[in-house]
């Protein structure tokens, strides 16, 4: 599976759940596959088709979509064609039929329409699955009901022994069950992951549609619009598209537009132009979205607020789909809630019409929230989350005013209290503000010993207070009878019962910015927090010649994207870009083993890419094939500034020099500004302090530093399978005296943190050739590691650890060569031979160990061919069977 995955999609590895729901398809299991937006669940129904040797179907809602990931499949070398209205070439019907493609999309209505003996000759031919991609269109509950989908159940029984995947990234219990019952799967293999987006920041605004917002934001996105990636504005109307797209266009800014009032082929031309990167600013209304799949959106904003929590988690989740720290921003204003009655209009039932108008006070809440933004979004899609701080939403980063409100909650509480709490917010906001409406009057009202307390404040302010309350859980609010209304809830039941008129107990809460008067709303803003938000995206920092390189690689794919009538992203993703840039591989060996560089790929462009990596990086003085030293094999986080509330200032400004200065923990330690110097172990646990907080750390420069190599990283990892990690001490008895604190207290927060250490290596740090042999190389090995770890220009001197390893491998084999009378010579076959016996793979040592026939350069030479051909790969250094 991995190999296939490699082969065709260029990935070394699956991500979490999408092997076993691959194994589970190929063993002829119905699957409910229910994961975030851009978690990867396309990879679930690509597979096994390209195992199984047989078709998979996939019924998907749009043409365009279609359309999309057909053209992606064909970058990558697999089969792929779609039958829908839209299909022009006739061929296509019956090539499907016979089996010719590993992956024929079609839409639910050419679904249903297509003859019984398409089916049974495409059966003949051979079917590995048949998948339902968003499948929540299924069901009425879903936030997008399809009513063909409701038709789909049909082909259960003309494809009674073929497994059924249905595939959603929004799914509640109720929506769950729908979808199992409608297509009819059978004990199906249910996979819920987690709908975490974890490179995403989230940050919410409220403004105003007016002039100036409208300029400052149009300035905003023109600074943007030169980085790389693309920005997404999704607007709740036609009218708010097409200014924004005026104002852009007047702004010298290159935008595509998109809405249901274009024709369709405009819409087609805008959405093409999007996905090639033609320009990188798209301002559309919803009809923009489902299932687009452009991986390097940076940037999701919407201007209003959306009409459900649910299209909100769709919409944003266009954003950073290829892993990339990336930013979803959302303004809103009052009067956007007011369109519940439009978006029920549509409703058929009232059951319909109650679950819009949930989802759509649910989106009202996630914009009024003063809490976690994240914690709010997990939690409605029903996952348990354990903290209360993500750190990577506004409201979790900045800093807020709180101020005690208890006064002003009692009041707002009794009132609705008093009023008999089945009443919208309005009434009682009326009641407090001292209004003498007909209807308070005839309620009696303005009897209550409440009404007119209130008076010196605005409707908004109360209104900015009921959603605090709403958001700490002191009100609820429920949809009842067509029309929301405001209780006390138990938590806000027990304030008041420790409250009299005249006392009440502390309770603080956030100021928001309807509370703090539009004055403060915009000095605390910061404009219209654009910009604000691109300080919180982690950009992996590129020299200023990879800069140049990475700026020409991306232009030249852009060029054979065109050249090939194809999207740039089909070819290879940003993030693939990043890693060429960063190793400038010289041979397609080098190439193949980039994540992300499939087969197909490095056949078509491969050798052009080598040319231009290797002309550039001369012009640039840039050396070829470097390492990436430090691996994670995804952005954790998206802050790089840490939660200053929990780090402390001193901490803050030691992470800071020596992550964004660059200054090394000894200079940091005796910096000229320090009144005295402090120890360099301080340093160092201050900057590990804040690599805990989030802060983004350069691993691979501080094991430099620190002097932890990749074989001491193992002795410790040895060390702590054996006596555990909850005591320093025993570890570091375990292990040689020069092995230091410090060593052990990286290893073990890297090992907690996910991050794997790879070779520490540098093309800049070269083997002194001098016939040393091994043992005085290992002598070597062990001076560097007995160097004072904090000496900030330590060296290894050595080309990398597993060099170091394999040399003294290679003599134990220069030994066993002289007993042994066996001598195995390596070539093509006799490696894929022995290779075949280990799944886990062999590192370079033992091939040489078991070819001893062979020398090194030659079968390294013919590793490199094999790789290239994609008869082999690499893995941590591992070379496996493809
Ligand atoms: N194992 C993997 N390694 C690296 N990238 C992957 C892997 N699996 C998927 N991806 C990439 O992740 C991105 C999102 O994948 P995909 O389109 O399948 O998401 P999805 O879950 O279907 O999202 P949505 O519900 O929004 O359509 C794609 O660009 C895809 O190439």
């Amino acid at each position: 599976m991995e190999s296939t995955l490699k082969k065709y999609l260029g990935f070394s590895h699956f991500r979490p759940y999408q092997k076993e729901i691959v194994e589970q398809i190929l063993e002829g299991k119905d699957c409910l596959v229910v994961m975030a937006t851009g978690s990867g669940k396309s990879l679930c129904y690509q597979v096994p088709p390209l195992i199984a040797k047989k078709t998979a179907v996939v019924i998907s809602p749009l043409i365009s979509l279609m359309q999309d990931q057909v053209m992606a499949l064909k970058q990558r070398g697999i089969r792929a064609e779609y039958l829908s209205s839209a299909q022009t070439d006739r061929s296509v019907h019956s090539n499907a039929e016979s089996g010719r493609y590993d992956i024929l999309y079609m839409t639910p209505e050419k679904a249903c329409l297509l003859e019984a003996s398409f089916w049974s000759r495409l059966l003949d031919s051979g079917i590995c699955l048949l998948a339902v991609d968003e499948a929540h269109c299924i069901s009425e509950w879903g936030h997008n009901f399809r009513v063909e989908y409701k038709q789909l159940d049909r082909l259960r029984d003309v494809l009674s022994n073929v497994p059924f995947v249905g595939l959603t990234a929004t799914a509640t219990e109720k929506v769950r069950r729908d979808i199992i019952n409608s297509l009819k799967l059978q004990f199906p293999y249910v996979t819920i992951g987690s709908f975490d987006r974890k490179n995403l920041f989230y940050s919410v605004k409220s403004f105003d549609r007016g002039n100036a917002f409208l300029n400052e934001f149009v300035k905003e996105i023109s600074t943007y619009v030169d980085k790389a990636g693309s920005i997404l504005i999704y607007c709740t109307t036609v009218k708010d598209v097409e200014q924004i797209f005026e104002s852009l266009r007047e702004a010298g800014i290159e935008a595509g537009i998109y809405h249901g009032q274009m024709s369709n082929k405009a819409r087609e031309e805008s959405h093409r132009s999007f996905i090639r990167d033609e320009f990188y600013v798209m301002v559309a209304t919803i009809a923009f979205g489902m299932g687009i799949d452009k991986p390097n959106v940076r940037y999701v904003i919407h201007y209003g607020c959306p009409k459900s929590l649910e299209s909100y988690y769709q919409e944003s989740g266009r954003c950073g789909r290829d892993g990339i720290p990336s930013f979803c921003q959302l303004y809103y204003t009052r009067s956007d809630f007011a369109k519940a009655d439009f978006y029920c209009a549509d409703a058929r039932t009232p059951d319909q019409r109650k679950a819009i108008m949930e989802s759509f006070m649910a989106a009202q809440r996630y914009c009024t929230l003063s809490t976690c933004r994240r914690k709010f979004l997990l939690e409605y899609f029903g996952e348990k989350c354990s903290y209360d701080k993500c750190g990577t939403c506004d409201n979790c980063t900045n800093i807020k005013k709180e101020s005690d409100m208890a006064r002003e909650a009692f009041l707002l509480l009794a009132c609705i209290q008093a009023c008999g709490g089945h009443w919208g917010l309005n009434l009682p906001v009326d009641v407090l503000r001292g209004s003498r409406s007909k209807k308070i009057i005839d309620a009696q009202f303005d009897k209550l010993p409440f009404h007119s307390l209130g008076k010196e404040l605005s409707a908004n302010w109360w209104k900015a207070l009921a959603y605090q309350l709403i958001s700490h859980d002191y009100l609820v609010e429920t949809f009842r009878d067509m029309y929301k209304t405001v209780r006390v809830g138990p938590k806000g039941m027990q304030f008041l019962k420790s409250c009299s008129p005249d006392q009440q107990p502390p309770l603080y809460l956030p100021l928001t910015p309807e509370m703090m008067g539009n004055e403060v709303n915009k000095d605390a803003a910061g404009g219209v927090g654009l910009v604000n938000g691109l300080s919180q995206l982690e950009f992996d920092g590129l020299s200023q010649a990879e800069d140049q390189l990475y700026k020409v690689l991306v232009q030249e794919r852009m060029k054979l994207a065109r050249d090939n009538g194809t999207a740039p992203y089909a070819l290879c993703g940003d993030l693939t870009l990043r890693k060429i840039t960063l190793t400038r591989p010289s041979t397609r060996a080098r190439l193949a083993n980039i994540d992300g560089v499939n087969q197909h790929f490095l056949k078509t462009y491969g050798d052009h890419l080598l040319q231009t990596i290797q002309n550039l990086s001369k012009e640039l003085n840039l050396s070829l094939d470097g390492e990436l030293n430090v691996e994670s094999p995804m952005p954790r986080t998206v802050a790089t500034v840490p939660n200053n509330k929990k780090l402390a200032p001193a901490k803050f400004e030691a992470w800071k020099m020596w992550q964004e200065n660059g200054l090394t923990i000894q200079q940091i330690a005796n910096h000229p500004a320090r009144a005295a110097p402090i120890k360099e172990q301080t340093v160092f646990e201050y900057i590990l302090e804040a690599g805990k907080e989030g802060c983004s750390i350069d691993w691979a420069r501080l094991c430099l530093e620190i002097g932890l190599t990749q074989e001491i990283s193992k002795n410790i990892q040895d060390a702590v399978l054996k006596v555990g990690k909850e005591k320093l001490k025993p570890i570091k008895n375990e292990l040689p005296e020069e092995v230091s604190y410090s060593q052990i207290k990286i290893c073990l927060l890297m090992q907690e943190m996910g991050i794997l250490m790879k070779v520490i290596s540098s093309s800049d740090h070269k083997v002194d050739e001098s016939p040393y042999g091994t043992t005085k190389l290992s002598e070597r090995y062990s001076r560097s590691c007995q160097m004072d770890v904090t000496q900030s220009n330590l060296e290894p001197m050595f080309d990398s650890v597993d060099d170091l390893i394999s040399s003294t491998k290679r003599q134990k084999i220069d030994v066993k060569v002289e007993q042994s009378a066996e001598v195995e010579e390596a070539t093509e076959s006799s490696v894929l031979n022995w290779l075949s016996n280990f799944k886990d793979g062999v590192l370079l040592s033992d091939l040489l160990e078991h070819f001893n026939g062979s020398t090194e350069e030659s079968l390294i030479d013919l590793l490199n061919n094999m790789e290239g051909e994609f008869l082999i790969y690499k893995k941590n250094n591992h070379f496996k069977l493809m």
